[in-house]
């Protein structure tokens, strides 16, 4: 490292600026070691750190500028620069290929962070981002790179996961499990999506600080920065719906005031000797729904998805990106109907009952089951406003209820799909373990965090199930985020045929993401 006029010249090793390739070789190590916390979060072995020698070998690279050429992503969408003994720094809104200037804000053991300080060579395929905050708000990553581009790193993503946390190789010799041998590249699709890249969110949540000062400003009315705890100011968000951004103003100007009127009330019971805190936040929710945007978390919105009215409450969960979900539905109800030789359904982890009831008449039976009771009225007050007899909903953690509801209910496993939709945090083992016991013909993993997702698939795996299909969606335009969807079968379906994918398509054929958009 030679430092030159404040800029530090780093030596990079060789320079692969092309797609894939360079991608599995480079994500291996992103992979592990930025999401380090991640890694421990899915039950991983925590990831070797370099030698301490290593970190030391680099504490120099604080604080400076350094240049720096791109080699890959993470699948927190930052670019990794590789330097000497796999070392790597980690710079956000770049492309791989790209030669930048990034100074340096942190340095750990195995990697570094730094802010991008220029672009010096661009990729040809970088595009204007939209948003004037883009490289300082922290709700977006993807803003610089085209849509296409935006979608193959994210099928890569679900690759590296599935290889590199679930065990899935292509060698016979290297997997551990029959069933971990398979062919990633064939069996996770190209990434589905709608063609809205911007204005598609239909729910936003900015936050605030308390009121200060004398005059009880409100400050920054926004997201978090990018890597930064503060607070930027977002007048206007180009991923959100345009009738979000119409009451944007307003809902921002009442948010002031009301704080304005909260601090003030406090400084008064203050100076009449009250002991008061400092006045606190908010978070906003800002809800696109049939009826307008509606501000007010209790209050019931409506929104009509492959037929079924929904109505729920504005601040609850309810999938975000309207434009893709009748795709991403169309998808999950086609996978669980297994060609239609599968007539039940359970849907896990079901929240408001949204796969239940859009799968409901595809299927003789459905049952959810959902741990938040709210969650569970709405499901079943949708049931009946939808006039949808056939499916019930109970309440309480699936690892509770699974077995003496599903197990012991007279739920015939062969003729039964279970749809998986968890948390971030993906499947508990004590849940896996009843519905491996269970042995349901096919089960269609639902998720927001291939890393989780891929940790169960590998358990999928083990207990006997193949991975059938990997589809991930673009729910998330400009984001790093994803969703994905896995579809495991019984391996030891005695005899039987194996499944359809979709509906009369053994081959599945239908499975381009263009079938469904
Ligand atoms: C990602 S949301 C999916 C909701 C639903 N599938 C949808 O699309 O609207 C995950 C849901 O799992 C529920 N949940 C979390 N842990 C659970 C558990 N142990 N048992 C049952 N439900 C759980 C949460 O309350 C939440 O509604």
């Amino acid at each position: 490292m030679v430092p030159v006029a404040g800029v530090l010249l780093v030596t990079i090793g060789a320079i692969r600026p092309s797609g894939p390739l360079l991608a599995r070789a480079g994500v291996l190590h992103a992979f592990v070691r930025p999401t380090h916390r991640r890694c421990l979060a899915v039950g991983r072995p925590k990831p070797k750190s370099a030698a301490p020698a290593a970190a030391h070998a680099h504490a120099a690279l604080a604080g400076q500028v350094v240049e720096l050429t791109i080699s890959s992503l993470t699948s927190l969408g930052a670019g990794v620069a590789r330097l000497d003994e796999g070392y790597v720094v980690l710079v956000p809104f770049v492309i791989p290929g790209e030669r930048v200037l990034a100074r340096v804000f942190r340095v750990g053991p195995s990697f570094a962070n730094a802010d991008l300080v220029e672009v010096l060579t661009p990729s040809a395929e970088r595009v204007q981002a939209r948003c004037a905050l883009f490289g300082r708000c922290g709700g977006c990553q993807y803003q610089h790179m085209p849509l296409r581009m935006q979608r193959e790193w994210k099928r890569q993503h679900v690759v590296d996961a599935l290889g590199r946390i679930g065990g899935f190789t292509e060698s016979p010799r290297e997997a551990k499990h029959p069933l971990l041998c398979a062919e990633l590249e064939t069996l996770v699709r190209p990434t589905a999506g709608a063609p809205e890249a911007y204005g598609y969110r239909s729910k936003i949540t900015p936050h605030h600080e308390g009121a200060r000062g004398e005059a009880h400003e409100v400050g920054a009315i926004g997201f978090h920065e990018h890597s930064r705890r503060r607070l930027v100011d977002v007048d206007a968000c180009p991923i959100a719906s345009p009738a979000i951004n119409d009451a944007l103003p307003a809902v921002r100007a009442a948010a002031r005031e009301r704080a304005r009127e909260r601090a003030a009330r406090i400084a008064e019971r203050r100076e009449s000797g009250e002991r008061r805190r400092a006045p606190k936040g908010a978070t906003l929710l800002l809800r696109d729904a049939e009826d307008g945007v509606e501000t007010e978390p209790r209050a019931p919105v409506r929104a009509t998805v492959h037929g079924v009215r929904f109505l729920f409450p504005a601040g609850e969960f309810f999938q975000n990106n309207p434009s893709v979900l009748p795709a991403l539905v169309r998808h999950v109800v086609r996978r669980a109907r297994g060609g239609g030789r599968l007539d039940r359904l359970v849907d896990a982890y079901c929240g408001g009952g949204f796969f239940a009831l859009c799968a409901a008449r595809h299927f003789e039976s459905v049952v959810g089951v959902e741990v938040s009771a709210d969650n569970v009225a709405a499901a079943r007050a949708n049931a009946e406003r939808n006039g949808i007899a056939n499916a019930r909903f109970e309440a309480g953690e699936v690892e509770a209820l699974f077995e003496p509801l599903i197990c012991a209910g007279g739920v015939v496993p062969a003729r039964t799909a279970v749809i998986l939709d968890p948390p971030r945090k993906g499947c508990s083992d004590e849940f896996l373990q009843q519905l491996f016991a269970f042995r349901p013909a096919r089960v269609v993993y639902v998720s927001c965090d291939p890393a989780t997702q891929a940790r169960d698939a590998l358990a999928f795996a083990t207990a006997g199930y193949a991975l059938r299909e990997a589809q991930p969606f673009d729910l998330f335009p400009q984001t790093r985020h994803i969703e994905c969807v896995c579809v495991f079968d019984r391996a030891d379906a005695d005899g039987t045929a194996p499944l359809p994918l979709d509906e009369g398509d053994a081959t599945d054929g239908a499975a381009a993401p263009g079938a469904y958009l």
